[in-house]
């Protein structure tokens, strides 16, 4: 039975010698380009395949979503270091199923719409931060989303990146990226190491002794939850629901501290390496932060900050941040990987079952060339965000695209969260916090380059991108001027009043 189409590999090897172990997925949007849009090959004895087109992502990830919702193995950060206990590692099945359903009822749409006043206030207190040190803009983008987290989770706000909670978490989350690198640990590929006796078991000391830190953090943010829940003063949060419907949610308390710490790792690197991704369109692409500018000028005017409300009045803004996501999705290979529990075949080519499942959102460096025929234009598609046919010339940042089509999947616009069961459960969230830091950072200042000594603008690289799952622009400088002298006394104002509302979150 015929694998999708792939680069050839070696017996045992496959085609790890293919594979460079840095940005693998640009190698992966070549594949794409040259095999078309379901790509296979090995990594050791795992079949691998590389989506490339939103539809192949559908049909299998979605439409056929009871055997591709699994994950891989993760021997060391999923089971040893985490104890199955962070679901975003975990395989399809009860332990997932019981984690999913409490963030599900934490962040659904509606519910998500409830913490539109903590982001709010802590988009007021962004934009006195961006008015007062506009130079640190880099790291007021990640307090905020930072704040936005522990303040829905834990009911309690984060003032700077440097404190005790970030950093914790930074250094929990750090390691565990870090023993996830393939090929780090020999127990990846050869599981049957864990049928040795424990204490022969070498490669487990280091992760043991993370897991009691991590343990020992988690614990200590839920019991701070709970004390303050029994001092009646804690606002409502992810942690407090979890503790008071723990009857009906069947987990311990350990598995609680884990499950609610899910938005830690999940959602402050993508929110704000987002913003950032915004910064710099807005420098190679100031023309459309105009058009959003005069939309927010004409909609909300200059005497007020934006709200919520105005989200339905706003849709070239919408479109932006859409364009945004597309133009360089923060999570390049759709996140984590999905896993095929079962033997597939999709348009006559098979799919093993273990297979590991990339869904390849990366965009790559690339000038598409002008070509005769769209059949032709069509081929020359090297992933699902620079597919030429959803998206006609995908190199170019264009809002407008998802304002001229009628196709729903682009109107609503969510593949950059990935897929099927697994799609992103804090998407709601993450939207309402992209919606309202946008409208209000575009509202009160210009994002301009900065100047070299002889004046003249530096613009980024704008392949310049870090090396981690999560690819964010490598920090670039850049200027953050508000638009008129109203706007910085408008945003000492709403800054003032955010303070003494966000006591409560203290
Ligand atoms: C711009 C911001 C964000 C982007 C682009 C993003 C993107 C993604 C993607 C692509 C996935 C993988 C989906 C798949 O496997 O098909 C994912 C999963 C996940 N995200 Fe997000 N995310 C964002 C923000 C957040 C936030 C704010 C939270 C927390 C509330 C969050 C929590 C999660 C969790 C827990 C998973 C794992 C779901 C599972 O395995 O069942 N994300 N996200």
């Amino acid at each position: 039975r015929n694998m999708p189409p792939g680069p050839r590999g070696l017996p045992f090897l496959g085609n790890k010698h293919q594979v460079p172990s840095i940005k693998p997925w640009r190698k992966f949007a070549e594949w794409n380009r040259q095999y078309g849009p379901v790509v296979s090959f090995h990594l050791g004895s795992t079949p691998v395949i590389v989506l490339g087109t939103a539809q192949a992502a559908w049909d299998l990830l979605e439409k056929r979503s009871e055997i591709y919702s699994s994950r891989p193995r993760f021997v060391v950060a999923g089971e040893i270091l985490s104890d199955n206990m962070r679901g975003l590692m975990l395989p399809y099945g009860e332990g997932w199923r019981k984690w999913r359903k409490v963030l599900h009822n934490g962040f659904h749409s509606r519910r998500a719409d409830t913490y539109n006043e903590i982001q709010s206030l802590e988009s007021a207190v962004l934009l006195h931060e961006l008015l007062t040190d506009p130079e640190q803009y880099e790291q007021h983008l990640q307090r905020f989303a930072a704040s936005v987290a522990t303040s829905v989770t834990y009911g309690r706000r984060v003032t700077n990146v440097d404190e005790w909670i970030v950093r914790e978490n930074m250094a929990a989350m750090d390691y565990l990226t870090s023993v996830n690198i393939p090929g780090k640990y020999l127990v990846e590929s050869w599981p049957w190491l864990l049928k040795l006796p424990r204490s022969l078991q070498w490669f487990r000391r280091e992760p043991e002794e993370h897991r009691e830190r991590d343990i020992a953090l988690l614990i200590h943010l839920l019991d701070d939850v709970k004390e303050r829940m029994a001092d009646g003063t804690l606002p409502d949060c992810l942690t407090s629901q979890t503790i008071a419907n723990k009857a009906k949610n069947g987990m311990s308390d350990l598995e609680i501290a884990y499950t609610v710490s899910s938005p830690f790792g999940a959602g402050i690197e993508t929110t704000a390496g987002t913003l950032c991704i915004l910064f710099l369109a807005m420098l190679h692409f100031p023309d459309t932060m105009r058009k959003a500018q005069t939309e927010l000028d004409e909609v909300v005017g200059p005497d007020r900050l934006p709200v919520f409300e105005d989200r339905e009045r706003l849709p070239y803004l919408r479109a932006l941040i859409n364009e945004t996501l597309r133009w360089r999705p923060i999570a390049v290979l759709g996140g984590t990987p999905h896993a095929v529990t079962a033997d597939d075949e999709y348009n006559g080519m098979f799919i093993p079952k273990g297979s590991t499942v990339f869904a390849n959102l990366t965009c790559v460096p690339y000038i598409y060339p002008r070509y005769e025929t769209e059949a032709d234009y069509a081929l020359d598609n090297r992933g699902i965000m620079q597919d030429p046919i959803m998206f006609p010339s995908p190199e170019d940042f264009r809002p407008e695209r998802f304002l001229e089509t009628d196709d729903p999947r682009l109107k609503d616009f969510e593949l950059p969260f990935g897929f099927g069961r697994r799609i992103c459960v804090g998407m709601h969230l993450a939207q309402n916090s992209l919606f309202i830091a946008v409208a209000r950072i575009l509202w009160a200042f210009d994002i301009l380059p900065a100047l070299d000594e002889a004046g003249q603008p530096i613009i980024p690289d704008p392949w310049n991108f870090t090396d981690g799952f999560n690819s964010k622009p490598v920090s670039f400088p850049c200027r953050v001027k508000p638009r008129s002298p109203v706007v910085g006394e408008r945003v000492e104002t709403e800054w003032k009043s955010a303070s003494i509302q966000l006591e409560r979150w203290h």
